[in-house]
């Protein structure tokens, strides 16, 4: 496969060198032997050189099979692939391999081999002299920020998974391909590594300005990795295929409205802050009130609930009128211990997660030395969502309408000859 000559396939990197290839997918179709409907049917795609863009859909939809006819990893029934222009449906899959960079889930590193042997491999395999893999290596490690003194002789097993990932990404892209797939990659890392992976491919990708496919069913990594997203559903079928900021804005059905509905509620729920809603108050004691003061409150009806806080008022359990059994002389032993609680500058998502996980149904807000503000609950959160979201949709309407007029002036313009 040709990497440089295709006049419409290539973007330009910083220093003027051709960097991604484009891809075009047309008519593509996999029946698997022995299954009753296709399970990728017909899919035309247009993807631009030097774009990231993410394949998203549900379980099943198709999104592997589409992805691994890429590289053929899967062969497909019927169909086109052009790379760079160039028809690769039937050159030698073997070889077409080595000019893409592909990076799996739970990073595929063999076992047995150190981490400069895992990067190394495509390398050596389209004929690099020692020397030039090495750096290789060196520069790949560096790259995808791992110390090469460090890592470059340890085996997969002696690294995390985070680490492992990082390596996965190094290997896939060794051999400098312009095309790089990536089927989940970051699925089986704890969120927190999850998101300085995607971190650290943002800046890769500012830098190398691949071509990058990119498989995900999560809606958020769609959004913040993706300069376009296809949102598939059964068999590849495609229900939109477009920026992150115009399926946000304007989803084609209802299908996308399902995705962007819950992505959209939790990226909110991410930016917003405890301090942004009600934080309302709760019945109170201390561990230090008279018994006969904490059974009054209870019995008296007002509430079948209090919050019990300790001697620094500091939330401690949540005591029932059912509980009051089990009071005899002290507090000891009856009530439910708080799970958790919240500072103001807690996300709302930390909220929601604090709120469902707490058998109360709400969560204390405290202040800076733990101390008892107030609480927050489900159904606050609900309406707050709620009317963010609500707050959003105007801002996309205006939004919208702000870029309808701005066209209408133009074309006016343009028809008057200004
Ligand atoms: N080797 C196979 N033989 C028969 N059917 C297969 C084979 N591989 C996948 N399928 C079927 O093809 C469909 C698409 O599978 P694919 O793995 O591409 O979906 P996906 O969208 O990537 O799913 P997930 O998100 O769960 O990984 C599924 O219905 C699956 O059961």
């Amino acid at each position: 496969m040709s990497t440089g000559s295709a006049a419409d396939g290539k973007a330009n990197g910083g220093n003027g060198e051709a960097a991604g290839a484009s891809i075009q997918l047309e008519g593509l179709t996999k029946h698997y032997p022995g299954t009753p409907a296709p399970a990728v049917d017909n899919v035309h795609m247009n993807i631009k050189a030097g774009e990231t863009v993410i394949l998203v859909g549900p379980s099943g939809c198709g999104k592997s099979t589409t992805l691994k006819m890429i590289n053929r990893l899967i062969e497909p029934s019927s169909g086109r692939i052009r790379i760079g222009g160039e028809d690769v449906t039937d050159m030698d899959p073997v070889k077409l391999r080595r000019s893409i960079g592909y990076a799996i889930q739970s990073s595929g590193l063999f076992p047995h081999m150190t981490v400069a042997q895992n990067i190394a491999l495509v390398p050596k395999m389209v004929g690099w002299d020692n020397n030039k893999t090495k750096n290789r290596v060196e520069e790949m490690l560096d790259l995808v920020g791992l110390d090469p003194a460090e890592f470059r002789g340890r085996y997969p097993r002696q690294l995390s998974g985070g680490q492992q990932q990082r390596v996965g990404v190094a290997r896939a892209l060794a051999a400098d391909p312009p095309v790089l797939l990536m089927d989940e990659p970051f699925g089986a890392v704890d969120p927190i590594t999850r998101d300085h992976l995607q971190d650290e491919l943002i800046r890769l990708q500012h830098e190398l300005q691949k071509t990058i496919v990119f498989v995900t069913h999560d809606f958020d990594e769609a959004i913040k990795l993706g300069d376009r997203i296809a949102v598939l559903r059964e068999r590849s079928h495609i229900a939109q295929f477009d920026t992150p900021e115009a399926i946000l804005t304007n989803p084609a059905d209802d299908f996308v409205s399902g995705f962007v509905g819950a992505g959209a509620a939790l990226k909110r729920l991410n930016l917003s802050r405890v301090r942004d809603v009600e934080v309302v108050d709760f019945p109170t004691v201390t561990t230090d009130d008279p018994l006969q003061k904490i059974f009054d409150l209870l019995r008296s009806g007002s509430t079948n609930e209090v919050l019990v806080l300790d001697n620094r008022r500091r939330p401690h359990k949540w005591l029932r009128r059912n509980d009051l059994g089990l009071v005899k002389d002290s507090l000891a032993r009856a009530g439910t211990p708080v799970n958790d609680t919240v500072t103001r500058d807690a996300t709302l998502r930390d909220a929601l997660e604090a709120v469902l996980t707490d058998s109360s149904g709400r969560v204390p807000v405290t202040g800076r030395r733990g101390e008892y503000i107030g609480v927050v609950d489900l159904e606050t959160l609900m309406n707050s969502v709620h009317e963010l979201l609500e707050a959003d949709r105007m801002d996309a309407r205006e939004h919208a309408q702000e870029l309808a007029e701005h066209k209408a002036r133009q074309t006016s313009e343009e028809q008057e000859g200004l």
